[in-house]
């Protein structure tokens, strides 16, 4: 049950509050030692003062790409962490553990996990409560499937989705990923248009529990996210980054979205809208 009704909720922001932007690449079960040691030099530098480039390996090259970004902008997040500071939990990392490689973030209820994994709101409300306890920033995915979409249930799934974070008063302190379902690894991105007022839907949600923390707290798109697309994407106003999955493996598209995230990040917000 949502707090509120969902028809009357805005879909088009009418803030243009200053949020930095963040370029998210999500490896997943992909990459290798040789490509840690070329992509972390070569994405040390991609950002600004106003983007952050976040990247996101597999666990067991956490610790390099560390060591590789030690003393650089960049910054590394785990693709997932437990919900148990520790305990015992074969094949698991805790939040601290995270934190002691030098992590900063941690991916929380992707939809891959939420699929293969069988993970569900609560848990992922439990995993985004231990990142808080450890000083990590959990990346809280979410988002509707197809047939969810066609069958006009997309809002009252994500409040769904929503509320369990919202149980907890870290959710201030998280960022959170809309990724579709049917745009992860499709090459079908939503529009600029519909990703923004999902985005706007989104943040009214939250603004709905408090309107300052909601108007603060990046929103992130993912879903067939690459260099050609990312401009439009990253020019909508409630969207303040992306969650690369497939082209954040070729760094040089990591690196032109990360140069488009610089470019729009220096120009006045409505210049970007009026583009
Ligand atoms: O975490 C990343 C997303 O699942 C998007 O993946 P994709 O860019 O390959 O569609």
């Amino acid at each position: 049950m949502n707090r509120f009704s969902l028809g009357s909720l805005p879909t088009q922001s009418s803030q243009t509050a200053a949020r930095r932007k963040l370029v998210v690449g999500n490896w997943k079960m992909h990459g290798s030692l040789a490509l840690c040691r070329e992509a972390v030099p070569a994405l040390a530098t991609a950002g600004n003062a106003q983007v952050e480039i976040i990247l996101c390996p597999p666990a067991p090259f956490l610790g390099e790409v560390a060591r590789l970004a030690a003393g650089t902008a960049l910054a590394s997040g785990g693709q997932d962490v437990a919900e148990l500071a520790s305990g015992a939990r074969t094949g698991e990392w805790s939040a601290g553990m995270l934190a002691e490689l030098g992590c900063r973030y941690a991916l929380v209820g992707h939809s891959e996990r939420r699929q293969h994994h069988y993970e569900n709101d609560a848990l992922i409300a439990g995993k985004a409560r231990a990142c808080a306890s450890a000083g990590i920033t959990p990346i809280v995915c979410i988002g509707e499937s197809l047939h969810e979409r066609e069958s006009g249930e997309t809002r009252q799934v994500l409040c769904n989705q929503l509320d369990w974070l919202l149980t907890t008063p870290h959710w201030r302190n998280a960022i959170i990923a809309y990724e579709p379902l049917w745009a992860i690894g499709s090459n079908r991105p939503a529009t600029p248009e519909l990703a923004q007022e999902t985005h706007a839907f989104i943040r009214a949600y939250l603004a709905s529990c408090d309107p300052a923390a909601a108007q603060q707290l990046p929103l992130l798109y993912g879903g067939s996210v690459n260099a050609a697309n990312a401009a439009g994407i990253l020019a909508m106003p409630d969207i303040d980054g992306v969650l690369v999955g497939g082209a954040s493996l070729q760094i040089q598209a990591m690196q032109a979205i990360s140069a488009t995230a610089c470019a729009l990040s220096e120009q006045p917000a409505r210049l970007r809208l009026a583009a």
